[in-house]
């Protein structure tokens, strides 16, 4: 698939002499799904931070494609199309799922293409078109205070997939979703990616064992391991700092 590839190397973060990130190396592929696990503090928050441009790197390399995401803000990082979803919801609960992905759409830019743009209906058929991917399309005019909440999750999945992110970065999305909504959200991610690269960061590994991707693991800002679930399950190094606690 064509796109851009997100490329970080010798990444390190300090915060007062502490180093969050430590020569962190970091490649996914357009179109890839990438899973990164690790134990409290092991940097993964930092690491999404230095992708989205909210923390700077004290030194090391990080690109996507042919831009330098260590001299771009957040809003310039988010334009390029790198989307982050943030483990609280922040959906608008007195407005419909309808109404709340409608409003996450990237209209096209300038009055008048974005007045044939509404007018034409595409705007519409998008928002049809990622409720059926998340799942929600029975709900779509139930305000969003009344979703459950792997529900809510799956509305800020989608209206992250309004922007039409090329890269996704989603922080525990399972954390405290039940075996069936944890379920159903692999298999919403497996079919964003491929069309759009991500990268997930959880604790639960049955998820990620469900989502059939290549896994890193993080531990002291570093990549401690990196291959299937398997691999780094039975990874002596993973199972000590890690899995054997
Ligand atoms: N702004 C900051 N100032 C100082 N220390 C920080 C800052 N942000 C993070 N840290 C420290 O850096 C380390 C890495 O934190 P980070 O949040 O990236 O880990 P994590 O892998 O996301 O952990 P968790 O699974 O608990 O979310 C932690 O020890 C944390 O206390």
């Amino acid at each position: 698939m064509k796109g851009r590839r997100l490329y970080l190397d010798g990444v390190s973060v300090v915060f007062d002499g502490f180093r969050a990130l430590n020569n962190l190396a970091l490649v996914v592929e357009p179109g890839e799904m990438r899973a990164v696990i690790g134990p409290n503090g092991a940097g993964k928050t930092t690491m999404m931070d230095v992708i989205t441009g909210k923390t700077r790197p004290t030194a090391g390399i990080a690109t996507f494609g042919d831009s330098d995401l260590t001299r771009m803000d957040e809003a310039a990082i988010a334009n390029l199309g790198i989307g982050r979803k943030f483990q609280k919801p922040t959906v608008f609960d007195a407005l419909t799922v309808f109404e709340n992905l409608e409003l996450a759409l990237k209209a096209p830019r300038g009055p008048i293409a974005c007045l044939r743009w509404i007018l034409s209906g595409e705007g519409r058929t998008r928002v049809e078109e990622v409720m059926t991917e998340t799942g929600l399309t029975d709900r779509a005019q139930d305000p969003a205070g009344i979703l459950s909440h792997g529900q809510r999750q799956w509305l800020e999945i989608g209206m992250l997939m309004m922007q039409d992110p090329e890269l996704l970065l989603v922080d525990e999305p399972v954390a405290g979703m039940t075996d069936a909504e944890t379920e159903h959200t692999a298999a919403l991610l497996a079919r964003i990616a491929g069309k759009h690269s991500v990268v997930v960061v959880e604790h639960d590994l049955e998820f990620v064992r469900a989502l059939g991707c290549r896994v890193t693991v993080l531990h002291e800002g570093s990549v401690l391991s990196e291959g299937s679930i398997d691999h780094v399950q039975n990874d002596p190094r993973v199972v000590e700092v890690y899995l054997g606690r």
